[in-house]
């Protein structure tokens, strides 16, 4: 089974946990291509697609968004799981999932949602980051739990073959 993990990740610490995901589902028996959204022209190719962002001021990244906007009849029609990324300190803040989750969940009868705990490295952020960050006053460090994530990604492929089987079955 063909799996896209598709990440929208501003300064990389979703994009490596989009690269956790992946190499979980691959060692889990699946076949995985990981992109950016905006290098998705088609999930012709994909049985599912797990579909992750950074958050920043509570929303996902352009990139994400368009392309649920512009996919979102094939997403539409596979399993797909979502994943955001971005609360930062113990405990993790902002607690909740970003607002545009409920909406895409329903819109795209995705299977689940997820946040995971963010990272932030002040000196790699640009100035009008580091004024916001000031003013939420954001702690730094690395807050991605990655037995977490493994375990998510472990679940999303046991559900896969789950089905899979089950369709052999009833072809069979
Ligand atoms: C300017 C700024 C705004 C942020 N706003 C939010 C937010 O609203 N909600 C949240 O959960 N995390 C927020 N974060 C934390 C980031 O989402 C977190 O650092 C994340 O790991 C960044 O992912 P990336 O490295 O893939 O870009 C913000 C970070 C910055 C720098």
């Amino acid at each position: 089974m063909d799996v896209l993990v598709a990440v929208a990740s501003r300064h990389g610490s979703t994009r490596e946990i989009a690269e956790v995901i992946a190499h979980a589902l691959a060692s889990d028996g699946l076949t995985v291509t990981l992109a950016e959204p905006d290098d998705v022209e088609s999930l012709e190719p994909y049985d599912a697609v797990v579909l992750g962002s950074s958050v920043y001021v509570g929303r996902w990244a352009a990139s994400a968004r368009s392309m649920v906007d512009r996919l979102a009849g094939e997403l539409a029609a596979r399993p797909v799981w979502l994943f955001s990324s971005g609360p930062l300190g113990d405990p993790p803040a902002p607690a909740g999932d970003p607002d545009e989750v409920p909406s895409l969940l329903t819109r795209l009868g995705a299977r689940g949602h997820r946040t995971f705990g963010g990272a932030l490295d002040k000196s790699r952020l640009a100035l009008a980051e580091r004024a916001v960050v000031a003013l939420l006053q954001a702690p730094e460090g690395d807050f991605r739990n990655w037995p977490e994530i493994i375990d998510w990604a472990g679940g999303i492929a046991q559900e896969l073959h789950a089905e899979h089987h089950r369709h052999l079955h009833v072809a069979g």
